[in-house]
């Protein structure tokens, strides 16, 4: 599945990248405060020390469509990030990048790198199941498998040939989804019989119990009602003491809430803000960021 894969360490696709000149983007003398910087992407450098992901001139085609536009960032460790942008924007595609879950989409072309602690998760050497151990992953539709609740939180963890107390670990990994209360009496129960949103806690049970460094959400609330919504947003917020969490969230208001750090896409898969979420909301650098999370457009 791997195979298909095109991976360079070069920025061969820096072509289609803009041009970081800021005297180049525009031939308008009239230039009002702000312009100059809208075609120059505003990144938080993250030091290496502290990111636990990073990618560099990461760029994504589906057959002749571009959908990331060499993404360079670094993922700080132990916090929330949040990705915004509107819808097409690349979101998904990014998201999927950090775990090789794009490897499952044969039209899917990268090219850029990928480091997670420093080792190129594309590299030939990678197992992708490994990986994604590591850096797990939850879905926007709570999708448990057909098999009780305590098989589907020690799933991973049979796959990965675990020797050690299974109960204890189902009952911590349950605890740290905040699901166990509701759970403990019932573990025999099928996993389909939860509520919509404590399908979702069981899913991120099974995320975190083979002990990732990453959890990857791809709006892991947007098909929740309210009060499903607000518990994964507070298990959200008690996960980041202990695992980096990467969300992707289409609710701004959410984005605000939850995450330290905000990551903004735009049309054409282009990263055009990065920093601390309070500065972004409150006084972005790019005015097409502002203008996105003023309601001006997306
Ligand atoms: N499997 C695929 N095959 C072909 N094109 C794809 C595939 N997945 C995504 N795309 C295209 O890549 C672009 C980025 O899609 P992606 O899903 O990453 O965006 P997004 O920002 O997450 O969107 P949304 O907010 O609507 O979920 C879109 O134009 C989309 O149509």
């Amino acid at each position: 599945m791997s195979d298909s894969y095109h991976i360079q360490e070069t920025d061969a696709d820096s072509s289609s990248s803009p041009d970081p000149t800021p005297d180049d983007s525009s031939t308008d003398d009239t230039v009002r405060p702000g312009e100059t910087d809208d075609l120059v992407p505003t990144i938080e450098d993250v030091p290496e020390s502290q990111s636990v992901i990073r990618s560099e001139d990461l760029t994504v085609h589906y057959g002749d469509e571009q959908a990331l536009q060499s993404v360079t960032v670094g993922i700080p460790e132990r916090e929330v990030t949040a990705i915004i942008g509107p819808s097409g924007c690349g979101k998904s595609t990014y998201l999927r990048c950090l775990n090789r879950m794009n490897d499952m989409i044969d039209a899917a072309k990268i090219s850029g790198t990928v480091r997670f602690r420093g080792t190129d998760i594309y590299a030939e050497d990678i197992d992708p199941v490994a990986l994604r151990r590591k850096i797990g992953m939850v879905f926007q539709k709570p999708n448990p498998f057909p098999k009780s609740i305590y098989d589907n939180v020690a799933y991973g963890l049979k796959i990965q040939g675990f020797e050690g107390d299974m109960d204890a670990r189902v009952e911590e990994a349950l605890r740290n989804a905040a699901l166990w209360d509701e759970v403990k009496d019932q573990l025999d129960s099928s996993g389909l019989d939860l509520s919509g949103g404590q399908q979702q806690r069981l899913c991120i049970a099974r995320a975190i119990a083979p002990d990732p460094e990453v959890v990857l959400m791809d709006e892991p609330a947007s098909a929740l009602d309210p009060v499903a919504t607000a518990k994964v947003e507070d298990l959200i917020a008690d996960l980041s003491e202990q695992y980096t969490v990467i969300i992707v969230t289409h609710n701004m208001q959410q984005a605000a809430r939850i995450s330290d750090k905000t990551a903004v896409f735009l049309t054409g898969g282009q990263l055009v803000e990065f920093g601390n979420t309070d500065q972004i909301f409150e006084n972005p650098e790019n005015q097409r960021v502002e203008d996105y999370i003023t309601g001006k457009f997306g």
